[in-house]
C-alpha cells in the first residue's frame, strides 16, 4: 500500500512511479519543463516552436512540440472554438505537458490560448519551476492578418468563420509572462536563441545536481 495514495474519489488511487523524474533528467542531461507559447493565429507560434525544437536537438536536448492544429486532429478533435471548449483544449494540453515535463522533456506548447485564466490554470497545474516560461508573441492583428497563411482571417472577415480570435473573439494579453517578443525581435531563429539563452541561464539544459 506504500505506493498507493487515496485521491479525492474513494475509488481512484494514485500509483507512484518507481523511476523518479530526477532519474530520467539525469539520463537525459536536462530538466523537464514547459515552454508555453501564446499569441494570435499567424503570430509565429508554430514557426518558433519548430525552430526551438531543432535548436534544442542540435544541442542534444530532447524536446517535443504540442501544436494546436495538430492536437485538434487527434486528442482534441471533439472540441470547437467556444469559450468552454477552448478551456477544455487548454486544460488537456496542460495535463499532457505536465506528463512530458515529468518524463524529463522540454515540452513546447503552441496554442493561441486566448484566455488568461486558462493559461494560469495550466501554470498552477505544474510543480513550481516546471512551467518556466510563458512566451507571448506580441504581433499586431494587422500583421497577422496580412500574413494569413491559411486564409482564415479572410474567411473570418467575410463572416464564413464565426468566433475567430482577434476578429470576433477575444485575445487576453498576458500580464505576467516571462518573455514578450514581436517583429522587432528578429528572425524566428534569433527568437529561438533568446529562449534557449533563458533556459540555459536557468539551468534547464543541464542535469539536476544530486548530492
Ligand atoms: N475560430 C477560430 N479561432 C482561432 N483559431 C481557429 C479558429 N478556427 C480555426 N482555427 C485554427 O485553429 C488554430 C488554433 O487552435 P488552438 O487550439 O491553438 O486554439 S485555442 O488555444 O483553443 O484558442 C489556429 O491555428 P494557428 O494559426 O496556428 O494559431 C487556426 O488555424
Ligand atoms: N518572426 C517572423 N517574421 C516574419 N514572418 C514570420 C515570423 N514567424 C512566422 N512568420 C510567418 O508568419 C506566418 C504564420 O506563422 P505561424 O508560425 O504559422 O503562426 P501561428 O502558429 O502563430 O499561427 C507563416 O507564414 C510564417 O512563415
Amino acid at each position: 500500500m506504500d505506493s498507493l495514495k487515496l485521491l479525492s474519489s474513494p475509488k481512484i488511487f494514485w500509483h507512484k512511479s518507481v523511476v523518479k523524474k530526477q532519474d530520467r533528467e539525469i539520463a537525459l542531461g536536462q530538466k523537464g519543463c514547459v515552454i508555453w507559447l501564446t499569441g494570435l493565429s499567424g503570430s509565429g507560434k508554430s514557426t518558433l516552436a519548430c525552430k526551438l525544437d531543432q535548436a534544442l536537438l542540435s544541442r542534444n536536448k530532447l524536446s517535443y512540440v504540442l501544436d494546436g492544429d495538430n492536437l485538434r486532429h487527434g486528442l482534441n478533435k471533439n472540441l470547437d472554438f467556444s469559450v468552454k471548449d477552448r478551456a477544455e483544449n487548454i486544460r488537456r494540453v496542460g495535463e499532457v505537458a505536465k506528463l512530458f515535463a515529468d518524463a524529463g522533456l522540454i515540452c513546447i506548447t503552441s496554442f493561441i490560448s486566448p484566455y488568461r485564466n486558462d493559461r494560469n490554470l495550466c501554470r498552477k497545474l505544474l510543480p513550481p519551476g516546471d512551467f518556466i516560461e510563458e512566451v507571448y508573441l506580441k504581433v499586431p492583428l494587422s500583421i497577422c492578418e496580412k500574413r494569413d497563411p491559411k486564409g482564415l482571417y479572410k474567411l473570418a472577415r467575410a463572416g464564413k468563420i464565426k468566433g475567430f480570435t482577434g476578429i470576433d473573439d477575444p485575445y487576453e494579453e498576458p500580464y505576467d509572462c516571462e518573455i514578450t517578443m514581436g517583429v522587432e525581435n528578429g528572425t524566428p531563429e534569433e527568437m529561438a536563441t533568446t529562449v534557449i539563452t533563458f533556459l540555459d541561464g536557468r539551468g534547464y539544459l543541464a542535469p539536476p545536481i544530486t548530492m
